[in-house]
Order: C-alpha cells, then sequence, then structure tokens
C-alpha cells in the first residue's frame, strides 16, 4: 500500500517502521507546519491520522472530501463522532476508528464489560476508573478510558455518567463514575477498573509497555479497510462480537 501519515510524532514514527517493515510505502507525511494537500494524497491507498484533538476533524473532513480511506487514530473527537458517521455513511467514505487499536486493550474492552456484569447485582462494590499517560498528553481522560467507561455504564447501573476531576467539562454533579487521569514521564497507556467494598477491592488493569501493539493495529486496520466502505472500530477488524 501507499499511505500518507497524518502527524509524524511519537505515533506516526512509530507506525511508519511497521509499515515499512510489512513492504509498504510511506508517500506522504502531513504535519502542523505542512497540512494535508491534495498534491500529497494523489494515488494513496489510505490516510493514518495520529495527529492532535484540535486537528483531526479538519483532516477527517479532508479525507471524505477526497474519498480517501482512513484510520483514525486521534483521540478527543467524540463529540464529533454524528457529523462523521454521517458524512461517511451518505459519501460512501471509508473509515476506521479506536481510540486505542492494540490487540490487548480490545481484549480488555471485553474483559470490561463481563466484569461489569458480574459485579452489577453486588450493590456493595463502587467501580471506579484510573488512566495514566505520558505527560505530553493533551487530552484527559484518554480515548481509551472514555470507552471503557461508556462500556462499563451499558453494563453497570449504578452510574449513568462518568466524569473526570482533570477535565473542566466533565466535572462532578451528581452520582457518576469517576475517572481519574494521572500524568507521568513517559507512561505509554495503563489503564485501570476497580471495583471497592467497605471489605475488599477487585481490579483489572491494562498496562502498555511501548507504541507497538497501537502501532501494528493500525497498518493492519489499513491494510483492511482496502475495498471496503463505511465506519468501522478495531473491534471490526479482529472480528470481535
Ligand atoms: N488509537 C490509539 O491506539 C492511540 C491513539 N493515540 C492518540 O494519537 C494522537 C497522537 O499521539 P502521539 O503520536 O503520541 O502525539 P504527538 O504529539 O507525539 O504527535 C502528534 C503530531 O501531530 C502533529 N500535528 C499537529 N497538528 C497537525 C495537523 N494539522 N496535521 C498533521 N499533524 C499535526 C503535531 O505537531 C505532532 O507532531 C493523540 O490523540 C493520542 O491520544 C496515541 C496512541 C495510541
Ligand atoms: O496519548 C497516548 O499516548 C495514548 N492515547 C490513546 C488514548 O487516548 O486512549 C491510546 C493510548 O492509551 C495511548
Amino acid at each position: 500500500m501507499k499511505i500518507v501519515l497524518v502527524g509524524y510524532g511519537k505515533m506516526g514514527k512509530e507506525i511508519e517502521k511497521i509499515l515499512v517493515s510489512r513492504g509498504h510505502e510511506v508517500i506522504g507525511k502531513a504535519t502542523k507546519d505542512n497540512p494535508l494537500s491534495s498534491e500529497m494524497v494523489k494515488n494513496v491507498d489510505a490516510a493514518i491520522d495520529f495527529s492532535t484533538p484540535d486537528s483531526v476533524l479538519d483532516n477527517i473532513n479532508f479525507l471524505i472530501t477526497h474519498k480517501i480511506p482512513s484510520i483514525i487514530g486521534t483521540t478527543g473527537w467524540n463529540e464529533s463522532y454524528d457529523e462523521v458517521k454521517h458524512r461517511i455513511d451518505t459519501e460512501d467514505g471509508a473509515m476506521v476508528h479506536a481510540s486505542n487499536f492494540s490487540v490487548g486493550v480490545n481484549l480488555f474492552f471485553k474483559l470490561n464489560e463481563q466484569l461489569a456484569k458480574l459485579m452489577e447485582p453486588y450493590k456493595e462494590y463502587t467501580p471506579e476508573m484510573t488512566e495514566i499517560h505520558h505527560t505530553e498528553k493533551l487530552d484527559a481522560p484518554s480515548g481509551t478510558a472514555i470507552s471503557l467507561a461508556t462500556d462499563l455504564l451499558q453494563n453497570h447501573t449504578q452510574f449513568n455518567d462518568w466524569y473526570c476531576p482533570q477535565n473542566d467539562k466533565k466535572s462532578k454533579s451528581g452520582n457518576k463514575l469517576k475517572i481519574e487521569a494521572v500524568r507521568e514521564h513517559d507512561v505509554k497507556g495503563t489503564h485501570t477498573i476497580s471495583y471497592q467494598s467497605k471489605i475488599d477491592t477487585i481490579s483489572i488493569t491494562h498496562e502498555a509497555h511501548n507504541r507497538e501493539g497501537f502501532a501494528l493495529g493500525a497498518v493492519i486496520s489499513a491494510e483492511w479497510i482496502q475495498n471496503k466502505k463505511g465506519i468501522f472500530t478495531m473491534k471490526d477488524v479482529l472480528a470481535l462480537s
């Protein structure tokens, strides 16, 4: 495949290594100073966006307009999802988006759902979540944490929304699931869900040791989306129900 990278930071560089190792060609790198252009995307098979929450929606709209299959890893655009899905559905677009492209986290998503169902009848336990990332991360809470919270809330009735002390837009008001966003030097991504009672605590944790899992999942998704139309997630790529 011929690939354009949108965003050439920590993830863009990791993805480039995996693309080359799998025999693909990086024909363009869109950056803040050299943004996506019609010239850059000529003859491209897919674009892979790991940019910033502030730039991703413009990048998505550009790629849909130019009918380029896109792999969107950038987080922080949940509020724009419905408009993006409408454009993909009505303009015959093709996209795989995921808050987390790693196989391990997508298995962790299933574990989270199953634990929430198991714990539902045991009202003495109260769930809460913690995510830890590197100090350069721009959004809080992480997209992965939002995905985990959304799935937990659909399978456990104690709360009907979440809040994050580190996000002024999602402050605590009423009875909500807490997502604590912690920033520590060079942490690649650790997510913990805990159910706490007066007697004991039950926790599950996923810890990323490096960025390879995220990058490999994004590249596999770029290979998978070829000749497909519609909007998909990593669950579709992995055929996880
Ligand atoms: N879905 C997943 O599996 C994962 C998602 N992410 C997400 O990916 C995003 C990027 O993460 P990192 O690579 O660690 O960040 P980074 O800060 O290392 O790289 C982002 C790059 O995008 C560039 N950029 C800014 N505006 C741009 C524009 N208009 N067009 C193109 N590039 C632009 C920045 O200059 C920077 O070099 C974040 O939103 C992060 O949450 C990160 C890891 C895994
Ligand atoms: O910014 C990161 O690094 C990561 N961001 C993603 C998220 O917001 O969930 C995925 C992963 O946790 C790493």
